[in-house]
């Protein structure tokens, strides 16, 4: 296998899993990439694995081809967990990382820094034509900022300080965010089934 399908179109995990997989010589391409408009997959399961394992079956189904799929998110104590699954319509439907961002600061204000604690959640499921669904699960701890900093990254990069860091994940190089970021230990825990298809 040279070229494996990745079921988002988020353009900031494509950058990610391409970083990622050329590691492993492996070419990945996204849904943004196919010349056909491929509906949105609807998130209604209640975890991150429901979620990834709808976007991977689904998009298997399609193509009858291996697809990997991954549900992620921001998880923060003093919200309890929230935004959770729910992370990329936080703020509404139009899914802005500006607005989510600005909201989770705005519940956090009165939350003294010691108290900031978060982590990165990624799931990613892969789901072969015929088979059962593969899941692997990777976190990032870190804690919260009170203002955004950094133009790398996406999503809630620029106000997450990776624990052991000063930058947040918006300041990091790409390829430093690849080495701890909850995508790759997520990623690594499927590196048997890559070598097994690249040999
Ligand atoms: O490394 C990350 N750095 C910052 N933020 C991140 C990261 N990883 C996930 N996140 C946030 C972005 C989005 O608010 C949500 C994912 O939501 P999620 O439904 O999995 O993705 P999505 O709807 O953007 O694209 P798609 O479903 O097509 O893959 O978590
Ligand atoms: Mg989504």
């Amino acid at each position: 296998m040279e070229k494996l399908l990745i079921a988002t179109k988020n353009k900031g995990k494509v950058k990610d899993f391409k970083g990622l997989f050329s590691r492993y010589g492996i070419e990945v391409y996204s849904l943004l990439d196919l010349e056909d408009e491929i509906p949105d997959v609807e998130e209604t399961g209640s975890t991150f694995e429901e979620n990834a394992a709808l976007k991977a079956e689904t998009i298997a189904g399609l193509f009858q081809m291996p697809v990997l799929a991954d549900d992620s998110g921001l998880e923060v104590a003093a919200l309890d967990g929230r935004p959770g699954i729910y992370s990329a319509r936080y703020a509404g439907e139009e899914k802005s990382d500006q607005a989510n961002i600005e909201k989770v600061l705005q519940e956090l204000q009165e939350v003294p820094d010691e108290q900031r604690t978060a982590q990165f959640v990624c799931v990613l499921a892969l789901a072969q034509p015929g088979k059962d669904t593969m899941f692997k699960r990777g976190t990032c701890k870190g804690t919260i900022i009170r203002n955004p900093r950094g133009n790398n990254g996406f999503g809630y990069d620029p106000v997450f300080v990776p624990s052991g860091y000063e930058e947040t994940m918006a300041q990091l190089q790409p390829e430093d965010k690849n080495k701890i970021s909850h995508r790759h230990h997520a990623l690594v825990q499927l590196e048997a089934w890559l070598k097994e298809r690249t040999k």
